[in-house]
Parts: C-alpha cells; sequence; structure tokens
C-alpha cells in the first residue's frame, strides 16, 4: 500500500534491524553441515588407517625402492592391488582438502574431474566448491565399487550428491567416453602409475589455465612428473611445499 513515499517499519521488524545479524557461513568447509561430515570422516579416516600407516614407516626407509615396489605391484594385479584397500580411506589431509576447495573457488570451477574418488572426502572439499559458487559438476571414478557406493552415501550425507557423477570402474575405460564437457580442474589420486594415461585421456577437454593436482604423483611412477615439467607439453608445474613426502604437484595447463 502507499505509504506517502516513506516506508512503514512495524514494531516487530524495528526490533530485527536492531538486532545484531548472525555471521552468514562465507564458506562451507568451515562451519555447518559439511564441515560437520568431513570431521567426522576424516576420524573415521585416521582410524580405519592407522594400522596400514604404521606399517609403512616401520617397513618403509627408503621411498625410491618403496616406489619401485609400488610400481611392480601395479603392473602385476592392479585390480586386485586396489581391492586389498577397500576398507582404507588414503585420503587427502585436511590441510590438503582445503587446498583443494580453494583451487576450484580460484579457478570458478564448473567441471572438475577426479582420478580415484576412494570414500569421497576430496570430492567432498571440490563438491563444496562448487555448490558455494552456484553449481557444477564434479565426476568422480573408483575402481572399487563398495569403495564408490560408500563415497556416494557420503556425499548425501554432507548434502552434495546432486553435484557428483560416480563412475565406477578402471578410469582407464570409464573416462573414454568423455566427461561432458570443458575441464576446469582435474585431481589426479589413483593408482600411482596411471597419472599420465589419464590425463593423455583429459587432454583434450582440459581448458587453459585449468588447473590440474597430483596427489602421490611421484617421479619413479611412469612418467608424469617429467611430462607436465616440460613447458612444451603446455603446463608449467611445482611441486607443492605441504604434506611433505606425498608427491604433490600443482600444474596449470597453458594453452
Ligand atoms: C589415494 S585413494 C583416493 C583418495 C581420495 N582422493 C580422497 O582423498 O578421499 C586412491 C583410490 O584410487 C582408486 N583407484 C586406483 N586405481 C584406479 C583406477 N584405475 N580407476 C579408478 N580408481 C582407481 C583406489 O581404489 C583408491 O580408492
Amino acid at each position: 500500500m502507499w505509504s506517502g513515499g516513506r516506508s512503514r517499519i512495524s514494531g516487530s521488524d524495528a526490533y530485527a534491524l536492531a538486532r545484531p545479524k548472525e555471521p552468514e557461513n562465507m564458506d562451507s568447509v568451515s562451519s555447518g553441515l559439511v564441515a560437520d561430515v568431513l570431521q567426522r570422516l576424516h576420524q573415521e579416516a585416521d582410524a580405519a588407517d592407522a594400522p596400514l600407516m604404521q606399517a609403512y614407516a616401520s617397513e618403509i626407509t627408503n621411498v625410491e625402492q618403496a616406489m619401485k615396489q609400488v610400481v611392480e605391484a601395479e603392473n602385476k594385479d592392479l585390480t586386485g592391488l586396489y581391492h586389498g584397500y577397500a576398507d582404507n580411506f588414503l585420503s587427502v589431509s585436511p590441510e590438503f582438502g582445503r587446498f583443494l576447495y580453494m583451487c576450484a573457488r580460484s579457478c570458478k570451477a564448473k567441471r572438475i574431474v577426479e582420478f580415484g574418488s576412494s570414500m569421497g572426502i576430496s570430492a567432498i572439499y571440490m563438491a563444496a566448491a562448487l555448490r558455494d559458487m552456484g553449481g557444477g559438476v564434479l565426476i568422480g571414478t573408483e575402481i572399487e565399487s563398495s569403495k564408490a557406493e560408500r563415497a556416494q552415501a557420503n556425499l548425501r550425507a554432507a548434502g552434495l550428491a546432486d553435484l557428483v557423477e560416480f563412475r565406477i570402474g578402471d578410469a582407464r575405460e570409464t573416462l573414454k567416453a568423455g566427461v561432458g564437457g570443458d575441464i576446469d580442474m582435474a585431481m589426479l589420486d589413483g593408482a600411482f602409475t596411471l597419472y599420465l594415461p589419464i590425463l593423455t585421456l583429459l587432454e583434450p577437454h582440459l581448458k587453459p589455465g585449468a588447473i590440474i593436482i597430483g596427489e602421490n604423483a611421484f617421479t619413479e611412477a611412469g612418467g608424469y612428473i617429467e611430462y607436465v615439467r616440460d613447458p612444451q607439453n603446455g603446463y608449467l608445474s611445482l611441486p607443492l611445499s605441504f604434506d611433505p613426502g606425498r608427491g604433490n604437484e600443482f600444474t596449470v595447463k597453458t594453452r
């Protein structure tokens, strides 16, 4: 109703205006449902993976030697090797997860592809960035079907399942049909020896400026590091300084 050019404020409206505002949730990985689910999952991951990590710490004295063993094991029976880790999360750290979230935000990602999703922890960080920017799609891949099911359940618990399409099976096959459009960001975290073959599959779809994160991208495992560090291949690439010893590599597609 016309009120003589001045808006009318009722007594209760005036009270609402005077009340201090609740702080707005600026990002969904710092507080709220997503942050709560992530905290629970990191605790579950720590408990599930502790015996494995302790065994590694006591057995491994030489990274090169350890990598040689992983490469041999993957070449012998990749599916069987990762089936043996069906109950292990093998996930990124909370710090690395926040870094993934920040990367997705900074490149304004709309389409992200992940090689090796496990129980979905890293996928939650990246899907949360998509949600906070208004939407998008994350294509996750996982060879172990029981893990993919748990990842789907975890994404549902975080309220992010509508943003994620999981492709179950060997990513060399499940990514062959394409990813439905140009890729803004890729996260490589599956079998160590397959980073270069998977990058080669994704390469035609990577936008100039796309970010590629390699977790456990080791020099010893199949030529990926040499490839992305050669500017002639259309990338600039550097090792990341946090989570040392985990082969974390930051790469940008330059053309
Ligand atoms: C290090 S874990 C991934 C952790 C996950 N990115 C996270 O941070 O929560 C690696 C995963 O890659 C999966 N994987 C290995 N080789 C694969 C392949 N060829 N295709 C799809 N998934 C694969 C394994 O089963 C395992 O769950």
